[in-house]
């Protein structure tokens, strides 16, 4: 059985290569298919919402069985920004050093019980034949956001983002150590159950 997984994110490509690797699926990017410039608008107000979205849009596209997940970092002292406007977040003009920047910038002198947020994650995976079955996971992992920027590996906010109970950003971790304890590894630890509800 061949999944496509639908995102233009070079970052969540690479997470998902090595997270569905065990899995007797053939994996297919957007390139894959011709589909590298396909955008969809992510119009919709939660996470879930934006991963069906764009999984429903990419499916219908490929006519693959498709996964796409919407994520981003919640931050409490900003009211939850900028949450399901992580990838938007400061406007087109900044890439993710220049929202990295801004994060920063507006927590700044926060000490560091303030400074508490979260990785979301929802995937949705759409089967796009007869009835077109949907089935959606949903992961997180709770943190703080650094001060300063702390390693260079992962993507992202990575670099600001310590999880609870570790001493490094996610940015400081090789990638075994984030992808089980990450928002979109604990995620994806539920695709396996899914994916074998289609045949
Ligand atoms: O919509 P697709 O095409 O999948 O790509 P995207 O980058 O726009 O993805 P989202 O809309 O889900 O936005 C998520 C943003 O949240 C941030 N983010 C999500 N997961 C992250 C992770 O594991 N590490 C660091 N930053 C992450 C990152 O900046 C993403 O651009
Ligand atoms: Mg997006």
């Amino acid at each position: 059985m061949r999944l496509l997984v639908a995102t233009q994110n070079k970052g969540k490509v690479a997470e998902y290569q090595r997270l569905l690797a065990d899995l007797d699926w053939e994996i297919v990017g957007l390139g894959d298919i011709g589909l590298g410039s396909l955008d969809v608008e992510e119009t919709g107000t939660t996470f879930e919402e934006n991963a069906f979205i764009k999984a429903r849009a990419y499916a219908e596209a490929s006519k693959l069985i498709t996964l796409s997940d919407d994520s981003g970092i919640v931050v409490d002292a900003l009211n939850g920004a900028p949450g399901i406007y992580s990838a938007r977040y400061g406007g087109p003009g900044l890439d993710d050093g220049g929202r990295r920047r801004l994060l920063l910038s507006e927590l700044e002198g926060l000490p560091q019980a303030e400074r508490t947020a979260r990785f979301v994650c929802v995937i949705a995976v759409v089967d796009p034949r007869d009835g077109g079955a949907e089935y959606s996971a949903f992961g997180k992992v709770e943190g703080h956001i650094m001060p300063e920027e702390r390693g260079d590996n992962g993507f992202g906010y990575d670099p600001l983002f310590m999880p609870l109970g570790y001493g490094r950003t996610f940015g400081e971790m090789p990638a075994e150590e984030k992808d089980p304890l990450s928002h979109r590894g604990v995620a994806a630890a539920q695709l396996p159950d899914i994916l074998r509800q289609i045949t």
